[in-house]
């Protein structure tokens, strides 16, 4: 069995006979790094919703590890596209408040003050651990969000459009740091992306929604370039080129967003 199985997904929301999103099927293994991408409104973090077990599906499941999952849980930690710290406390704060909550009986006081430290530093963050979140920049606030969610020791983590808001020099730093964490730890990762370079760089799949609603998975794409990537390399690799040619071309010419496909 897959350890996270994303079964027959469907969702309807408020009764509604047409569902956002039907029979979404997805096995992913441990350790991978899955991307979601599609068009806005198609249904994505409606997606991450059910496996965050923020929302239930109308038919369907995922089994997570061999648990199904019904409502959230320290084992799928979520980052979502704007941070969502706490303004009053210290980064440091931030993130210890998620090691109390979910690992205050396996660590003693002193190992979680060390853990905290030691996810801190995985983001590079150490000469800021004392600032609020009012006093950093927005990537700032990010990685200690990344901090926060890898804290816990979730199965998965949830990535919504984590660097949406970031600009592009922001955005490629932390892919990079994010790429250097997922080698370190072998984290499990779902990440909703409208980024197709961003996409092809991270992912070992790429997960492509057509349009809601009835929106369904249309492709899976296979990202065959060996790890660790380095984004100057592979800005000219044929691979990765053909990847992302790939994308685009279910993206903006099988799957167009709805009213600009061609004549
Ligand atoms: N709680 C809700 N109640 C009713 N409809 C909803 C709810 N949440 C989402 N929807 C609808 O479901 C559809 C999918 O929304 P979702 O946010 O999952 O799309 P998305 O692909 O993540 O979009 P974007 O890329 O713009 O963030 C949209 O039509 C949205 O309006």
């Amino acid at each position: 069995m897959s350890f996270l199985d994303i079964s027959d997904v469907t969702i309807a929301f408020n009764g509604s006979r047409v569902p956002v999103l039907n029979g979404v099927d997805l096995k992913i293994s441990r350790g991978e790094y899955i991307s979601v991408i599609g068009h806005s409104g198609c249904g994505k973090s409606t997606l991450l919703n059910v496996v965050a077990g923020l929302l239930d599906a109308t038919r369907g499941g995922v089994v997570l590890d061999g648990r199904e999952i019904s409502g959230p849980g320290p084992d799928r930690a979520v980052v979502f596209q704007n941070h969502s710290l706490l303004p009053w406390l210290t980064c440091y704060e931030n993130v210890r408040l998620a090691v109390d909550q979910t690992l205050s009986k396996q660590m003693s006081r002193a190992e979680r003050h060390e853990w905290t430290l030691a996810n801190i530093a995985l983001v590079r963050m150490t000469h800021a651990k004392d600032k609020r979140p009012g006093e950093i920049s927005g990537g700032m606030k990010q990685r200690i969000g990344i901090a926060r969610a890898l804290s816990m020791k979730p199965k998965v983590l949830l990535l919504d459009e984590p660097f949406g808001a970031l600009d592009a020099l922001t955005r490629a730093h932390l892919q990079d740091q994010v790429m250097q964490i997922h080698a370190e730890l072998g984290t499990t990762v779902m990440m909703i992306t409208h980024d197709v370079d961003e996409a092809v760089l991270l992912s070992d799949r790429i997960v492509m929604l057509t349009n809601g609603p009835n929106a369904r998975i249309g492709e899976i794409l296979e990202v065959d370039l060996p790890r660790p990537r380095d984004r100057l390399a592979l800005a000219t690799d044929a691979r990765f080129i053909s990847a992302r040619a790939a994308v685009l071309e279910f993206l903006h010419h099988r799957h167009a967003a709805p009213g600009l496909k061609a004549a």
